[in-house]
């Protein structure tokens, strides 16, 4: 048995600073990691996408040169195979820098295959055994592949498989329009294939306000992506030219042919090969580890961070899980997961940065709302980028003025959304917002503009 003051279970996002900070504390530390360091962001995620992401919006903007006076005498092409080997280097450049971090940390040894628990303080990979009083849960989740039948005829996608295509799909169909569907949607379509969007909600991204949905449709929609909304995908088969997805839907055809199926149906925690019986740490209905605040599970000495707990499902919500813990458990702090505010951004172009409560939600916690809004086409910056799709929204409690939340969708949207949710998280007011002066010409210049003109009529 190898005997440590503590041991992390995958090194994603908040495993590998955390056993900086437990080295640097003089702890021995055991990070166990079954597959690629870095984990999902780093090798199958942010990282890849959000570089697909730059490769395509230069792919818009050379084919769209001339509204911008700029003629190309050449027609442009995408080099699908660059493309991706543009990705995969930056994916595999940052790998290779957490790798030599690790490396670097006195004190930490980096154990490679899969952890399962013995007992609360034991956990065996392959034939040895690692002990420690302190165990650190970050293993992340994985893409769900619900049970539809016609699924082993297709060969479906994922986000992991994708980045090994060989050649640029023809007809791409995205079953899932949610954030990973709709980032991948018009990164492919911009690349040259044809990509219909199947999602069963009456909405794209329906955890947005209703007019946000709309706005990522209408830009999606500009681009000639096929967007099929209570469109539920029930099966699959095949067709002699080629994969089929069968919809149950009012409108629309329900058999869509196509060359490539690409699954963005959600994600699983991977707490189910674990054997967490035998630590005594209990799992929600959906397989996510139950936490308090700080992230304690329910058996004492046993953390765990990021998106395996549920309280997030992002590369900074795992990260700030790991300062939560990092700060109550090595500088005295007293740090809640409750305390910070949700936030994510959407990576399509333009992209939509969203903060703390949407309007529906704030409404559904009793809410009486203030709302401040613009559209794009009332933005400055945005019309002078000529990128005038999208909008900005503040949400503010009518009472006591708080700002509750905030939207901006635009050129930008996922820088300029922290001028909101910094004022969220120091209890700002939309009065304080208002207040400030923000610089020209900017989107988030108009932030201030719209927390002084609220009104209750959310199209006010
Ligand atoms: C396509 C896509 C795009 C995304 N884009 C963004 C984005 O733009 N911004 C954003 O904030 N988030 C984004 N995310 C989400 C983000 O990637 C995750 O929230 C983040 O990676 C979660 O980090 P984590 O530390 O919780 O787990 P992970 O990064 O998933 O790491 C978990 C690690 O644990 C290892 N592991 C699991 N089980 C075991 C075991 N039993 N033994 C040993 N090791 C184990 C795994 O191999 C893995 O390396 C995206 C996700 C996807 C899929
Ligand atoms: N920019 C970012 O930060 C970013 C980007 C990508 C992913 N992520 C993370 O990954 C997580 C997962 O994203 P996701 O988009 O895969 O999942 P999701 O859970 O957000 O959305 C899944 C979608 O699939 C639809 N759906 C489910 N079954 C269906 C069926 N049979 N037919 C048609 N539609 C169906 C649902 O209605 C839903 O809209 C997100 O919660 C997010 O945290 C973040």
């Amino acid at each position: 048995m190898k005997t440590f003051d503590a041991i992390i279970i995958g090194a994603g996002q908040a495993g590998p600073p955390l056993a900086a900070r437990l080295t640097a504390a003089g702890q021995r530390v055991a990070l166990i990691e079954r597959g690629q360091v870095g984990g999902t962001c780093v090798n199958t995620g942010c990282t890849p996408t959000k570089a697909l992401v730059a490769s395509a919006k230069i792919a818009h903007s050379v084919a769209h040169s001339q509204e911008y006076g700029i003629r190309i005498s050449a027609a442009p092409e995408v080099d699908f195979g660059a493309v991706l080997r543009r990705a995969l280097t930056i994916s595999s450049n940052s790998r290779n820098s957490v790798e030599s971090w690790l490396k670097s940390m006195p004190g930490l040894t980096l154990v490679r295959g899969h952890a399962r628990f013995e007992s609360p303080s034991r956990v065996r990979v392959g034939d040895d055994i690692y002990a420690a009083s302190q165990i650190f849960l970050n293993v992340g989740a994985r893409a769900a592949i619900p049970d539809l039948p016609g699924l082993e005829q297709v060969g479906i996608l994922t986000n992991s498989d994708i980045f090994r295509l060989t050649g640029l799909p023809d007809h791409l169909v995205i079953v899932g329009g949610s954030y990973i569907g709709l980032e991948f949607a018009q990164m492919f379509r911009r690349f040259g294939a044809r990509v219909t969007i199947v999602e069963r909600g009456p909405r794209l991204a329906s955890k947005e306000d209703p007019e946000i949905s709309e706005a990522i449709r209408e830009v999606l929609e500009a681009e000639e992506i096929a967007v099929r909304t209570n469109a539920e995908c029930i099966r699959f088969s095949r067709s002699e030219t080629g994969p089929v997805v069968e919809v149950d839907c009012a409108s629309g055809k329900p058999e869509i042919v196509c060359s490539h199926v690409l699954l963005a149906l959600g994600r699983k925690p991977n707490t189910d090969d674990l054997d967490l019986g035998k630590a005594g740490v209990e799992l929600d209905k959906r397989g996510f580890v139950q936490v308090n605040e700080r992230l304690e599970t329910s058996a004492p000495g046993i953390w765990a961070l990021g998106d395996c707990n549920g309280r997030g499902a992002f590369t900074h919500t795992s990260y700030n899980d790991f300062e939560i813990v990092a700060s109550n458990l090595l500088d005295g702090g007293t740090r809640r997961v409750s305390n910070r505010v949700m936030s994510y951004g959407l990576y399509i172009d333009p992209p939509l940065g969203r903060t703390g409560m949407s309007e529906t939600e704030a409404l559904a916690k009793g809410h009486q709302v203030l709302i401040g809004k613009r559209p794009m086409t009332r933005v400055g910056r945005a019309i002078e980028k000529g990128e005038t799709r999208g909008l900005m929204k503040i949400v503010v409690d009518a009472d006591t003025r708080a700002i509750l939340g905030g939207a901006i969708m635009g050129p930008g949207g996922d820088e300029a959304i922290h001028s909101i949710l910094d004022m969220i998280q120091r209890g700002a007011t939309a009065d304080d917002l208002a207040a400030t002066m923000h610089i020209h010409p900017t989107i988030a210049e108009l932030v201030p503009t719209i927390s002084g003109e609220l009104t209750r009529d959310a199209d006010g």
